[in-house]
This record gives structure tokens, C-alpha cells and sequence, in this order.
């Protein structure tokens, strides 16, 4: 979601403004069980002005009580730009009526039309329905209940646990090839086409959270403990592997994120994306620099794990011995030992 290139505020921003713990929400949900409804608009410009007509003007501060109350008034709430206060009450929307609507009911119609004339989100509370809407960019977005968004955020956990095993499964005949300097690009891609999709996943999740709000504090924990599984992993895998293309740039992980489904399943189109050239082949054998190797398994900071495979290839450094390690500059018996120690952690795993 998001990602407007004129910087638009998204829908999924300002369905955050509404997540529960704001005192918006807590005021909609407050209207909702008092089955008054609302009308209110999420900012205030010179179009919300153009089609406002009568009304109080307020400038109070937007609270759950202040809400209640003034949603009792005939007529729509106007908040300021950054919602923090009540503008104006009890105001007739007259938005023009060549505003392409779907909606049948003069509350939503309304609401969807002066969204469409000012650029900014509506919401309304329906009396008749008992149900929250956000009207933004002619398109109606429900507000789901807590219970609702909680039972799909289980489900998106339940996908990603699953998604995020198969990565570590993967990951762990992945690891003994690499030692081995036998990894394929059908291997590679493998890996990237699980943590791409449990990067959707995730994405998904954090959306769900987003919703949540103060709700979602035990959904977030769980998912921060599956995301630490493989936050990270794509960043290495580009740098191990971007020595294998052409154009190193083009090793880049991103330029799969609009990849579909279906696309995502094709090695053949995965390679290709990622700079292996047309038709690559997917037998082909792909070489590590060994970077996710030394800093996770080997547990080595990264700035000597970039110092390490600067002067030796992953085969040399399997090899090498402490008095070869202290060669290195800046490298003492001490640092050489713990290498060493790291180099045989590291090969014990295959
Ligand atoms: N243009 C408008 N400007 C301000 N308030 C409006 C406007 N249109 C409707 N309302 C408010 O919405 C209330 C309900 O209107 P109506 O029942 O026709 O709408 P609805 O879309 O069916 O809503 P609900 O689902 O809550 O019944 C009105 O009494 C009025 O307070």
C-alpha cells in the first residue's frame, strides 16, 4: 500500500488515525453504540469551506465525549488538518451532485462526494447499519471491528508461520551447498521466492497491527518473533550473490515486490528479473561471497566479516589458519582464534 508519488497521504495512514487507542475511534465507537451516527470530515480546506454551508463554528478538542456530543447536532463534524480539533458542527454538505456516487443512503452519499470534492477522507458513522466507513477517493473503506481484524491478522500469522518454516527448512539444506560450493540458481531462487512471499506476509501483518492499534499489542509481538527469523536474509543473499550477474545492481531483492504469484513461482522468471539475462539456466552453478555465512552462523561483526572476504575467497578462509588469519592487518592471535573458532561453527552446520 502507500507509495503516492505526489505524497498523498494513504488510506492506509489515515485508517491508522482511526485504529483503536485514538481518541477518534474511541468517539465513533462511542456514536455507534449510541446508533446515532456521524458524518465527519478529516480535515479542513477551502473545498470542505466551498460545500459547507450553516453549522456551528466549535474549536474544541477532539475527544471521545466532545464527539458524542456534537454528533447529536443535525449535520456533519469538521475536524482540522491534523484531526486534534472539532472545527465546526452541525453543517450542511452540499457537494455537487455530478460527484459520481454508489452509495444510496444522503449521510453516505454525502460523505463520499465531499470526499471526492475536497481530497480528504469522510467518515461516517451509518445509525441504520452500525458500521464505520471511511469514504476516500471515491472508493468506501469499511472499518472493521477489533474481533474482525483480529481474526484475519491470526490467519495472515498462521500463513507466515508456515511461510517462515519453510524458509528456515530451506535455509538449512541451503547452507551445507553453499559451504560446498554447489549451490544452483534453482537453489538460489527457491529461497528468494519463500522469503519474498513471507515478506508480503509480513507486510500484510504490519498493516493488520496498523489497525489494530492498541489492540494489536500480543498480534505485533507474535509477529515481530517470525519476522526476526529472516529480517536481514535479503540483504545478504544481495550482497553474496550480486558478484554472479552482470550488473551486480541488479541483484536486488526489491524489484520482485510487483512480481504476481504466478511470476513468483517461475525460477526461470525470478532469475531473469534479478540479472541472470533472458533464459538463464537454472543448473548453473552460483557462488557465495559468504556474508550471511560468517555474520550469522559465524556470529562475526560485519565489519571484519567485510575485512575477511576482501582477502580470501569462503574456500581460503575454510583453510586458513590462525597464523594465516593474523597476517591480516589489524587481526591479533586472539581476533585469528575466534575466526577460527567461527570458520569451524560455520562448517560443523553442514
Ligand atoms: N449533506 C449532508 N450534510 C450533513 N449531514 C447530512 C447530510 N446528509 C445526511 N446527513 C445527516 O445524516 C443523517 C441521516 O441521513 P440518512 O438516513 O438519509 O442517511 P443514511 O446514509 O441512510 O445514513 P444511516 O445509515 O445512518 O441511516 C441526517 O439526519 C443528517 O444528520
Amino acid at each position: 500500500m502507500g507509495g503516492d508519488p505526489v505524497s498523498k497521504p494513504s488510506v492506509r495512514r489515515y485508517l491508522k488515525t482511526l485504529a483503536p487507542g485514538t481518541p477518534l475511534r474511541a468517539g465513533l465507537d462511542r456514536i455507534l453504540h449510541g446508533r446515532t451516527g456521524a458524518l465527519i470530515v478529516l480535515g479542513n480546506n477551502s473545498h470542505v469551506q466551498q460545500v459547507s454551508s450553516g453549522g456551528f463554528k466549535i474549536g474544541v478538542e477532539t475527544t471521545e465525549q466532545s464527539l458524542r456530543e456534537l454528533a447529536k447536532l443535525d449535520g456533519a463534524i469538521v475536524l482540522s488538518n491534523d484531526l486534534s480539533q472539532i472545527v465546526a458542527a452541525g453543517v450542511h454538505l452540499v457537494p455537487g451532485g455530478d460527484l459520481p456516487t454508489a452509495e444510496t443512503g444522503t449521510r453516505h452519499r454525502s460523505a463520499d462526494r465531499t470526499s471526492q470534492a475536497a481530497g480528504l477522507p469522510v467518515v461516517t458513522v451509518s445509525a441504520s447499519m452500525s458500521t464505520i466507513s471511511m469514504f476516500y477517493e471515491g472508493r468506501r473503506h469499511v472499518v472493521e471491528t477489533v474481533p474482525q481484524v483480529t481474526s484475519r491478522a491470526n490467519q495472515t500469522l498462521a500463513a507466515l508461520s508456515r511461510v517462515s518454516t519453510r524458509v528456515s527448512e530451506l535455509l538449512e539444506q541451503f547452507t551445507p551447498l553453499e559451504i560446498a560450493e554447489q549451490v544452483t540458481l534453482r537453489d538460489l531462487t527457491h529461497v528468494v521466492h519463500r522469503l519474498e512471499l513471507a515478506r508480503r506476509l509480513s507486510a500484510e501483518m504490519q498493516f493488520h497491527v496498523d489497525l489494530l492499534g492498541v489492540e494489536g499489542r500480543m498480534v505485533a509481538l507474535q509477529h515481530a518473533e517470525l519476522v526476526a527469523n529472516f529480517s536481514g536474509l535479503g540483504a545478504l543473499l544481495e550482497q553474496d550473490y550480486s558478484g554472479n550477474v552482470p550488473d551486480p545492481a541488479d541483484l536486488d531483492l526489491g524489484k520482485l515486490h510487483n512480481f504476481s504469484h504466478d511470476e513468483l513461482f517461475s525460477g526461470q522468471l525470478v532469475a531473469e528479473r534479478l540479472g541472470f539475462g533472458p533464459n538463464p539456466n537454472l543448473e548453473q552453478h552460483v557462488e557465495t561471497r559468504g556474508i550471511r555465512l560468517l555474520t550469522t552462523l559465524g556470529r562475526l561483526p560485519s565489519s571484519l566479516v567485510t575485512k575477511l572476504i576482501n582477502d580470501f575467497s569462503l574456500q581460503e578462509l575454510f583453510g586458513a589458519s590462525v597464523g594465516v588469519l593474523m597476517e591480516i592487518d589489524g587481526i591479533g592471535p586472539t581476533r585469528a582464534r575466534q575466526i577460527r573458532d567461527a570458520l569451524i561453527r560455520v562448517s560443523e552446520t553442514s
